[in-house]
């Protein structure tokens, strides 16, 4: 593992490294924020969206100052593995290949090779990482944004022991029933819609799954709600299952980081509460 680079901000440390994983056959990159302190301290694991990779939430997220407060580590994963080599949209869309692995372990060719984001976030990169930074691994949370907040809900939902507290902003709630959902779905692991069940959020939470906290915060002017995010399909499949959601709706906010960043302090605090209970 390489340090790429490093800032102090807030008390802390702000971080990017570099590392070679098994799971993607390919160098990746994470940032994280280290306040200061000798630990152990828990871990907020933030999954971003489309065409992002860790910069658009450490530059944009604002999440460093509730880090501090709270003594958060933050740490923000690429999404899609990266490379000459790697396999993308045959017509470069930004929606699917690079930049877009939908936190899945493809099995198609010729995406299975390189696409196992669902391993590397679930398992190889939390493995690496508590053997490096001063982390409380009984004391872990997930967040992510749209496609990241899907990641954030489904990684949540399977692994209901590991996490406190999950959260999202404008996730895709039923990617199995979406334009984006289908099109990756379909490509990283086929036809057979029975295999997408387990990377859709609502068929989880029909199927048994529930997590220990859900929050769900959405833009009211979000252009993708109705079509591609359906927050009305995960609030049917909360209450049909019993399962608390604390959902909220605001109006004039859109999908970007403008609105991520408004409600990013909102989360963190609720989030410390659960891991520092
Ligand atoms: N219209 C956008 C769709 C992608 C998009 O909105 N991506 C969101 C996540 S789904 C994002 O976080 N973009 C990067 C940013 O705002 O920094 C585009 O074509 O780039």
């Amino acid at each position: 593992m390489e340090r790429i680079n490093r800032w102090r901000s807030h008390g802390g440390w702000q971080e990017v490294w570099r590392h070679d994983s098994a799971e993607t056959g390919t160098p990746m990159e994470f940032s994280i924020f280290l306040p200061d302190g000798e630990g152990p301290m828990p871990v907020v694991w933030y999954l971003s969206g489309l065409t992002c990779n860790w910069s658009n939430v450490t530059e944009k997220g604002e999440f460093r100052a509730a880090c501090a407060k709270h003594g958060l580590i933050f740490v923000a994963p690429d999404t899609s593995p990266r490379g000459e080599a790697v396999p993308d949209d045959p017509e470069g869309a930004y929606d699917f290949g690079l930049g877009a692995g939908f936190y899945v372990d493809s099995t198609r060719a010729p995406w299975a090779t390189n696409y196992r984001m669902r391993s590397y976030v679930e398992t190889e990169l939390p493995t690496l990482l508590r053997q490096h930074f001063p982390m409380d691994m009984d004391r872990q949370a997930i967040m992510g944004h749209s496609m990241g907040g899907h990641g954030a809900l489904t990684i949540g939902l399977r692994n209901a022991a590991r996490f406190r507290s999950v959260s999202a902003f404008a996730p895709i709630c039923a990617p199995t029933e979406c334009p984006w959902g289908q099109k990756a779905l379909g490509q990283y692991l086929g036809p057979d819609q029975e295999t997408w069940a387990e990377y859709d959020a609502c068929r989880l939470i029909e199927g048994g799954a529930r997590v220990a906290a859900l929050k769900v915060d959405q833009g009211a002017a979000d252009g993708f709600l109705d079509n591609q995010l359906m927050p009305g399909k995960l609030d049917a499949a909360c209450k049909a299952a019993g399962q608390p959601l604390e959902l909220g709706l605001h109006e004039g906010y859109d999908h970007s980081y403008y609105f991520i960043s408004s409600f990013m302090g909102a989360h963190l605090d609720w989030h410390a509460a659960h891991l520092t209970a």
